[in-house]
């Protein structure tokens, strides 16, 4: 039996907390963690966790097995107590005919720091459970205003900043979601080009679950003056999940991958980031060190951390993307 680690063990993530002398969540280190998994079979093979991680991410079926075979466990009895809350209302409310809608999970986090694979791996976990065959995944950088737009208002280097994502479309789209609408349309976005793809989307037709994940999926907006309440991206969300690791370990990661990139999709010349294949790799660096400092991580301390206390669940990663301590919001 394992039992969730003392407050006093887990200094770096209880910063947010102490000043109020406790905290809403239970943390635990990965080994206890890993024992809620119970009987959960691993059932994803190597070559799809292949498929499914990210260039630079280099999670292995050990590290499902650890972290995300409970989580997935974790989730699924979430869903089935929602979907089991939504059977006993519509009796209450005798409204037989109306369909359910998607259970939503939010993942929030920095640029870098490993989001994509975590919400792919979640995806095909969590359609394996009988409860949710049919999972979908979207992310936020559909949402973005084009580079066309930005650069009308200036704001190309604020790409990831609130003021650089159409809310009101993002906000649109989850609100028909979770209507249970059908057919639903997902903008799409595309590193390659860098920029939205305005002839392009995903079709959402009423999946079991929604999987959301961007930087900003927690953000709230600042009240406007007419004291009009706006609902948030999470208004709208189940169960939401923050990826969180030290700056400098992000910081890595992404000089890392934009190296690795330069290898490899960079070279593609439809690439937005084609001409950085080409220079030196210290002139490279430069160009990625200014863009984290400058954008992401600028982003990361104002508008993306300041959001994690918001999080029903916090991966925190160590190194090598390896998670080292979870914490589960008290109910
Ligand atoms: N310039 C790029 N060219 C091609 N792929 C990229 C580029 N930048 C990021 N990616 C890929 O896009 C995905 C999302 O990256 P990012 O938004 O930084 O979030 P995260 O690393 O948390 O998943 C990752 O799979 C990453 O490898
Ligand atoms: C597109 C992103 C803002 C991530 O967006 P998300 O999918 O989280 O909505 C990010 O990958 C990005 O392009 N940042 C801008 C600076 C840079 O090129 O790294």
């Amino acid at each position: 039996m394992t039992t969730a680690t003392r407050e006093s063990e887990t200094p770096e993530m209880l910063d947010h907390f102490q000043a109020n002398g406790y905290s809403p969540y239970l943390f635990f280190t990965s080994e206890e963690w890993a024992q809620f998994r119970a009987d959960t079979p691993l059932t994803l093979t190597s070559d799809e966790l292949k498929r499914l991680r990210s260039i630079d991410d280099p999670i292995d079926l050990d590290e499902v097995r650890r972290i995300y075979l409970s989580l997935s466990r974790l989730l699924s009895a979430h869903v089935e107590s929602s979907q089991l809350l939504f059977q006993q209302r519509s009796r209450f409310l005798s409204t037989a005919g109306v369909s359910k809608t998607p259970f939503v999970i939010g993942i929030a986090g920095s640029v870098a720091v490993g989001k994509s694979t975590t919400a792919r791996i979640l995806k095909e976990l969590l359609a394996r459970w009988p409860s949710s065959p049919k999972v979908d995944l979207v992310t936020t950088d559909g949402f973005l205003y084009s580079n066309a737009h930005l650069v009308r208002h200036n704001i190309l280097n604020r790409k990831g900043f609130p003021e650089s994502y159409d809310t009101g479309a993002l906000l649109r789209f989850l609100s028909a979601i979770k209507a249970g609408l059908p057919n639903v349309k997902a903008p799409a976005y595309s590193h390659l080009i860098y920029d939205v793809l305005p002839n392009e989307h995903k079709i959402i037709d009423r999946p079991d679950i929604l999987i959301f994940e961007g930087i900003n999926v927690l953000q709230s907006r600042d009240l406007p003056a007419d004291g009009k309440i706006i609902p948030i991206v999470s208004d709208f969300f189940d169960f939401s999940i923050y990826i969180d690791a030290e700056e400098a370990l992000i910081h890595r990661w992404y000089v890392d991958r934009f190296m690795k990139l330069r290898q490899t999709a960079f070279r593609d010349p439809n690439s937005y980031f084609n001409r950085y294949a080409a220079i030196s790799e210290e002139e490279a660096l430069t160009i990625a060190e200014g863009l984290w400092q400058n954008t992401n991580l600028k982003n990361l301390r104002e508008n993306i951390l300041p959001t994690r206390p918001r999080a029903d669940l916090i991966l925190r990663k160590g190194d090598n993307h390896l998670v080292e301590q979870v914490a589960l919001r008290k109910l």
